[in-house]
């Protein structure tokens, strides 16, 4: 084990504090006792919002560049105007911290869950543009609330934003044994970007003759994901795109509960965030059925980023030990699974 962690926390809204609490747990037992351990937890979210008015303001910004990485829980909340929090406090930090690369793995673990007849071998991730596309703010309304309303929200894609991320998609599809990408979009509708995101990739594949490459249209994308999810390796799209496509392959690979993502910037320039995919669920906050798991592999991802890939490994392999042995028919709660997790990590 090398130097030490200094993480930022940011456990946020509605089940993020409950999954955060299990992620810390288990982080805290797979590392060795003498690894030194600094956590900072940033009060960012709803309940900082009601009290003040502020999603992030730019100081919380400016002490966040000082960490090593960053834990998120989840954001948003119903009693906020939807958008406040999600664009002025996540989608700030993913901007403002260049994480280009939303990484977003998938992989049906023995035992779970899956809506798929056959249980097919599901081992993917989806690389995701996570600074441009139609999230950027490119937008406006005229006439707002008027029946001759207008609104806009345009999509940014730039030659620079598209190749990065086209670049770390082929080179982690080279690293992987199936060596597939696919590029997922629009092209034959959104022709400015699309073509922009074909040509892109044509060119980066020149570099990669040993890449088996494909394109499908989104629309026809979330039909193989569930009719063929094994023809997927390395899956390239954009920011929105890729927003969708992780849910749906998260409910074919054991559910919501067990999709882990990482915020990255490649050049460590400013601090990656580590965050599960799923949302702040507040149908079922406070009552301990948020399944800590994806939090957990998140934490995972966030050790492999710093380096600590024994400890990360170490941590999947509890998932997949603990997954084996779980019974559909008696749930537990998200302490309980944080605490086996932190049990097998440490065992
Ligand atoms: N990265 C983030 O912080 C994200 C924030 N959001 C925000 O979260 C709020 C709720 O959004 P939704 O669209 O409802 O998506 P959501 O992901 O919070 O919930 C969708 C469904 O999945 C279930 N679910 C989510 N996480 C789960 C877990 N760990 N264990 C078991 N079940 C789980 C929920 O109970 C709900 O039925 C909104 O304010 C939204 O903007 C949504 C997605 C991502
Ligand atoms: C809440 C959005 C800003 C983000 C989202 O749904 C996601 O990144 O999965
Ligand atoms: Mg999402």
């Amino acid at each position: 084990m090398a130097s030490g962690i200094d993480l930022a926390v940011i456990p946020g809204d509605g089940i993020g504090p409950e999954v955060v609490a299990e992620g810390l747990k288990v982080l805290r037992a797979a590392l060795p006792a003498e690894a030194k351990l600094e956590t900072t937890t940033y009060d960012l979210g709803a309940s900082r919002w009601h009290r003040t008015g502020e999603t992030l303001p730019d100081a919380e910004l400016e002490r966040l560049k000082g960490h090593d990485a960053i834990l998120l829980g989840a954001i948003g909340d119903p009693t906020v105007p939807s958008g406040v929090l999600e664009r002025g406090l996540l989608l700030k930090l993913r901007f403002a911290f260049d994480h280009y690369v939303n990484l977003r793995p998938s992989r049906l673990f023995p035992n779970t869950p899956s809506p798929l007849a056959g249980r097919p071998e599901i081992d993917f991730v989806v690389v995701r543009e996570g600074t441009e596309g139609p999230y950027v703010g490119n937008g406006g309304s005229m006439r707002t609330g008027t029946p001759a309303e207008v609104a806009t929200e345009v999509s940014l894609n730039t030659a620079y934003g598209v190749e990065r991320l086209v670049r770390d998609g082929f080179a982690r599809a080279a690293a992987r044994p199936a060596r597939r990408l696919t590029l997922v979009h629009k092209n034959n509708v959104l022709v400015h970007a699309g073509h922009l995101w074909k040509r892109t990739v044509d060119r980066v594949a020149e570099e990669y003759p040993d890449v088996q490459v494909d394109y499908l249209h989104v629309d026809a994308a979330t039909i193989f994901l569930v009719t063929q999810p094994q023809r997927f390796d390395v899956i390239v799209t954009d920011n929105l795109f890729g927003d969708i496509l992780t849910d749906l392959a998260a409910a074919i690979t054991g559910g919501i509960g067990l999709a882990a993502s990482g915020n990255i910037n490649p050049t460590g320039a400013f601090p990656s965030m580590f965050e599960p995919v799923h949302g702040s669920a507040p149908d079922i906050a406070g009552t301990g059925k948020a399944d800590p798991t994806a939090t957990v592999l998140s934490v995972a991802l966030l050790l492999r980023h710093l380096g600590h890939e024994t400890e990360a490994a170490r941590i999947e392999d509890a998932v997949t030990a603990d997954l084996a042995e779980r019974d559909a028919d008696s749930p537990r709660t998200t302490e309980t699974i944080g605490d086996a997790l932190a049990a097998r990590v440490s065992a």
